[in-house]
């Protein structure tokens, strides 16, 4: 060893060798040198390179770069600790995340209503129209909720929110959603559906007391599974999209950290929720904007002209479903990442166990804004879409005393409403 050492450096001294450049190439400093300049290089080129928009993953990391300035100082503390104060007897105090988003924020309103104390937290990423979530901010603020703005990956964030609040459950709504878009950026997907899930999982797991925590998991787990109603027993191992995938993902991510570290878990599958402050990515959305727009709408169907049909789950009925959830959900039992015993570990499925064709959805739509369509019909596209979905909700009744009251009509007519009167005013536009 001593003997190699030596003689690389007696090498060293041969400046007028012809192989100079070789034997100074095998130098370990040499070679040391260059690699920390190709590091300091890719570090450069990584941190300092224009926003590419051709990129979805470019995309996708300088969208959700996490934001940790915006967070701490008493005043901040301050704010966190009022919102997530109990009002009521029994109460609970919740962390939402994904509180900007559709569901978040029908959860977060009508468990403040009650009296729970809510806190939010959001990335507001610009997946959809980030004016959209702002709104919904601001609605939410009106109510005393605030909504911390930051990411599920921020693990700092997360602890600091543990350490001022001691949260007796997490209602975990922030994730990718939707189906055709994990084609276009995967990445997404992976960032928020499971490294965010864990980032949230690993400070629940050490918390002190740990949560209980609820999480939107979603139908799309059932995949090409043919058998209907989809029960919570069938399989679920062939999902057609990535989206689905790391839902189902969630749910063995949530077995592990149950039964290693003792933390609550219940799995809420929710069926194509529709309803007013909705996605725009969504189809409902869309045809909506499109069909008063007179621009042409694609309605996909299966082979042999088969039909497309959705469980459509009105919003008013998976907010029931998610507080049930809450109140039903039993504490977990370790503390400071440690089990001490068997804890509750649960999947329900929230759907409206009532498919309903997309051609008859296009129908209420026409109805409901007096337009009709410019429709085209097109094949089913092979992007991770499934023919149809139909739930068997008998667990969430018997467990939680689930039972949705709104049917396609009804739901698509308050939907309607507030449409018109969120972008009628021709100020904002969808
Ligand atoms: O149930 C769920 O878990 C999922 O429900 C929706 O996914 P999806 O049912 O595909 O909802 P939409 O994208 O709104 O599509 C609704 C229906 O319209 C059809 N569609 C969609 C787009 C289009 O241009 N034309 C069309 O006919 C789809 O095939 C589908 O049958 C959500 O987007 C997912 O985030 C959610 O997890």
């Amino acid at each position: 060893m001593k003997e190699n050492v030596q003689s690389t450096l007696g090498k060293f001294k041969m400046e007028k060798s012809p192989y100079i450049h070789r034997l100074r190439w095998h130098s370990p400093i040499v070679k040391l040198t260059f690699w920390s300049f190709v590091f300091l290089g890719l570090i450069l080129v990584f941190f300092f390179r224009p926003p590419s928009s051709s990129s979805p993953m470019a995309s996708d990391f300088s969208r959700r770069s996490l934001r940790t300035s915006s967070w701490g100082g008493p005043a901040w503390e301050k704010r966190v600790r009022s919102s997530a104060k109990v009002r009521s007897r029994n109460g609970i105090s919740v962390l939402v995340t994904g509180a900007a988003g559709f569901v978040g924020t029908h959860v977060s309103a009508a468990l403040k209503r009650r009296g729970d104390g809510v806190l939010g937290l959001d990335n507001f990423n610009d997946y959809y129209d980030p004016a959209l979530k702002r709104a919904r901010q601001a609605l939410l603020e009106r109510s005393g909720v605030y909504i911390v703005e930051g990411d599920i990956n921020d693990k700092a964030l997360l602890e600091k929110l543990f350490e001022v609040v001691a949260f007796t459950h997490v209602m975990h709504l922030a994730a990718q959603a939707g189906v055709r878009y994990a084609m276009i950026n995967p990445g997404s997907y992976i960032h928020s559906n499971i490294a965010g899930f864990i980032s949230l999982l690993e400070v629940c797991k050490s918390a002190n007391p740990q949560p209980a925590i609820v999480w939107a998991s979603s139908s799309s787990v059932y995949g090409l599974n043919t058998k209907v109603p989809f029960s919570e027993k069938d399989r679920t191992d062939q999902p057609a999209s990535l989206y689905a995938a790391t839902k189902k993902a969630g749910e063995e991510i949530s077995h592990t950290y149950n039964h290693i570290y003792g933390l609550s878990l219940t799995g809420l599958r929710f069926f194509t929720v529709y309803g007013p402050w909705g996605r725009p990515d969504m189809a409902y959305f869309f045809f909506t904007k499109d069909i008063l727009k007179g621009k042409s709408i694609q309605i996909f169907e299966a082979a042999n002209h088969g039909t497309v049909a959705r469980d459509f789950t009105y919003i008013d009925d998976i907010v029931k479903g998610c507080l049930a959830a809450l109140d039903t959900a039993e504490k977990s039992t370790g503390s400071g990442g440690k089990k001490k015993g068997p804890a509750q570990l649960r999947v329900f499925n929230l759907g409206n166990t009532s498919p309903v064709p997309v051609t008859n959805l296009v129908n209420i739509l026409e109805r409901l804004l007096k337009v009709k369509a410019k429709r085209s019909l097109m094949k089913l596209p092979r992007n991770g879409d499934v023919q149809f979905t139909h739930a068997n909700i008998s667990l969430a009744s018997r467990e939680l005393g689930y039972k949705p009251s709104t049917d396609l009509q009804s739901g698509l007519k308050k939907f309607v409403k507030w449409y018109l009167s969120y972008y009628g005013e021709g100020k904002k536009s969808a």
